[in-house]
């Protein structure tokens, strides 16, 4: 006999009724109430059922209690571990901070916690007070105690967010006091104007530590002042990378790397970027000649490319990844404005525009060339306003003397090219003006950055005109990510070609003249020229390596 003929003859004669499924259904449908009610009563049941045939086969034993009791089993340490992860997970998460990578430290709610966790030398804290940096912010927060446990660390948080305090003090820290052993920590940025702003940042925060740092001015100076000769040894050196490089490959050479025990690099996508015009073949040299074996390497920026960061993945051991709030996206902390103009001509209306309605100061005006710095200078100089133009052609003199000025509030309205587009600090800068429009996604974050830093909001207007369209939609999208408006067709225009954005970000289109007498535009929207030949060559030995 099967199953179901035992099933038949123990249930002879007896109807069933399908109806009580059809009743719950119509009740669910009538009172919703009823489903839970309904369900609640199941699981009570069966947990009775399991109560009773638990019963029976333990006897005398209740399974609630030993459930209970397995988690009980805790121990104390088991317990605040967890309650520790939790901790920092809420931490990370209020904070906007992302972390990959094994074994990452905590991170800290108060520089104080340096000292005691990490023996931070209280003068440094004393420091980091007197700068009035009472509360570290997200990235000094988890890059602190990586940097402090001696991890590899690539840094990504947003501009103005507070990075140089966050690789400069681990440095501080492991240095400690000065040694007459050479440079045992190096420092690289894009541009002199950055090194010298690090230099000074780090001068405030070694303060009464006695560590020596040097910034590089003068490279036919080098040994005399901090060469291998030198008695005046330093501890920590800051620079461009073209000048470190020229000097390592001095016969003999006028600069060792052997000391380095932390190398950091700011901008760190600028600098690794591959190319012609670009950084990345004198960082290779630099990082052979630092042969210390125990060196460490920190790459710290707003934005990175998906090749600079395999290469941090494939070539840094130990490498912990951080990220605050969204990776390459604009600081929340400026309110964006795209502004059409129609044509070239009619962004001199506007500016001028804008200053009859009133213009705040310090305001901070970028444009593509030198040559379009010295245009818009020479129209602006008789509107009654305090401006001036920074770009490569200046002498060093002046340009320190520039950005003296622009400190000091001397300057009203300072007209730069991408020379300033990353990492300077002037504090309070209330407008950026992207007189042209930028290159790529990544210089439009950084030069609106050089607004809304450290806690303070700003303002970023950028002129486009009929021939700006190639990035207009994914920098119409940058801004929506941080929290501006645009209008919705900006969002669903046609996506440009990679090769256009590719031309764009190598050369700036040609664009009119900037001046007052309004001239015919000669070519055709969105077209490119191709520089002649001779202007080519010249552009290349003076291009983007002359942003130093
Ligand atoms: N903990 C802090 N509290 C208050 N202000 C701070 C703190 N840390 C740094 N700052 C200030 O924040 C400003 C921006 O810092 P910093 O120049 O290091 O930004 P950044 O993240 O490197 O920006 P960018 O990506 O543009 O280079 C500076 O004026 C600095 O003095």
């Amino acid at each position: 006999m099967d199953a179901r003929e035992i099933f038949k003859s123990l249930t002879c004669g007896a109807k069933f009724n399908k109806k009580p499924q059809n009743e719950i259904k119509r009740k669910l449908k009538e009172e919703p109430d009823v489903k839970t009610t309904i369900s609640t009563k199941r699981v009570k049941e069966e947990k009775q059922n399991d109560e009773i045939d638990f019963q029976l086969l333990s006897g005398t034993q209740d399974l609630q209690s030993s459930k209970k009791k397995k988690k009980k089993q805790l121990t104390p340490e088991e317990l605040s571990k967890i309650r520790e992860d939790e901790r920092i997970s809420k931490l990370r998460k209020d904070n906007k901070i992302s972390v990959i990578g094994n074994k990452i430290p905590a991170p800290i709610e108060h520089f104080d916690e340096l000292c005691s966790l990490y023996s931070v030398d209280t003068k440094v804290v004393d420091n980091l007070a007197s700068c009035k940096y009472t509360v570290p912010t997200p990235i000094q927060m988890q890059a602190l105690p990586i940097m402090m446990t001696g991890r590899s660390l690539m840094a990504c948080a947003p501009t103005g967010s507070g990075k140089t305090v966050a690789f400069l003090t681990p440095i501080i820290r492991d240095l400690k006091a000065p040694q007459k052993n050479g440079f045992r920590a190096l420092i690289l940025c894009p541009t002199r104007e950055l090194a010298k702003q690090t230099y000074q940042e780090c001068v405030r925060l070694t303060e009464k530590t006695g560590l020596k740092i040097h910034v590089i001015s003068k490279v036919d100076k080098a040994d005399e002042t901090f060469g291998v000769k030198s008695k005046q040894m330093c501890d920590i050196l800051i620079s461009t990378p073209n000048r470190v490089r020229f000097l390592i490959q001095q016969e003999p050479p006028a600069l060792e790397l052997k000391s380095i025990e932390w190398f950091v690099i700011d901008e760190a996508d600028r600098l690794l970027e591959d190319g012609k015009d670009n950084f990345k073949e004198q960082f290779d040299d630099i990082l052979k000649a630092c042969t210390n074996p125990s060196r460490k390497l920190a790459l710290f920026s707003a934005t990175y490319t998906v090749p600079i960061a395999k290469w941090a993945i494939k070539n840094l051991k130990n490498l912990i990844r951080v990220t605050i709030g969204q990776q390459n996206t604009a600081t929340d902390q400026v309110d964006q404005e795209l502004l059409f103009v129609g044509s070239e001509s009619g962004k001199l209306l506007a500016f001028r525009e804008l200053i009859r309605t009133g213009l705040k100061p310090p305001v901070l005006v970028f444009v593509q060339s030198k040559d379009r710095a010295k245009q818009l200078f020479n129209e602006l100089l008789y509107d009654g306003i305090n401006v001036e133009a920074i770009h490569a052609d200046r002498t060093q003199q002046q340009r320190d003397n520039i950005v003296k000025g622009f400190r000091e509030g001397k300057i009203w309205v300072l007209i730069c090219t991408e020379l300033m587009g990353r990492g300077i600090d002037f504090k309070g800068v209330n407008l950026v003006v992207n007189y042209d429009f930028p290159s790529s996604e990544i210089s439009y974050i950084h030069r609106i950055g050089r607004t809304g830093r450290a806690g303070r909001r700003g303002k970023a207007v950028t002129y486009f005109t009929q021939n700006d369209t190639t990035n207009l939609r994914s920098i119409a999208h940058i801004i929506k990510k941080s929290g501006g408006n645009v209008p919705e067709f900006m969002l669903t225009l046609k996506k440009a070609k990679k090769s256009d954005k590719k031309m764009l970000a190598a050369s700036a289109p040609r664009r009119e003249e900037i001046s007052t007498v309004v001239k015919p535009e000669k070519q055709d929207p969105g077209q490119f020229v191709k520089a002649p030949a001779k202007i080519k060559k010249k552009k290349r030995k003076g291009g983007k390596k002359s942003e130093e």
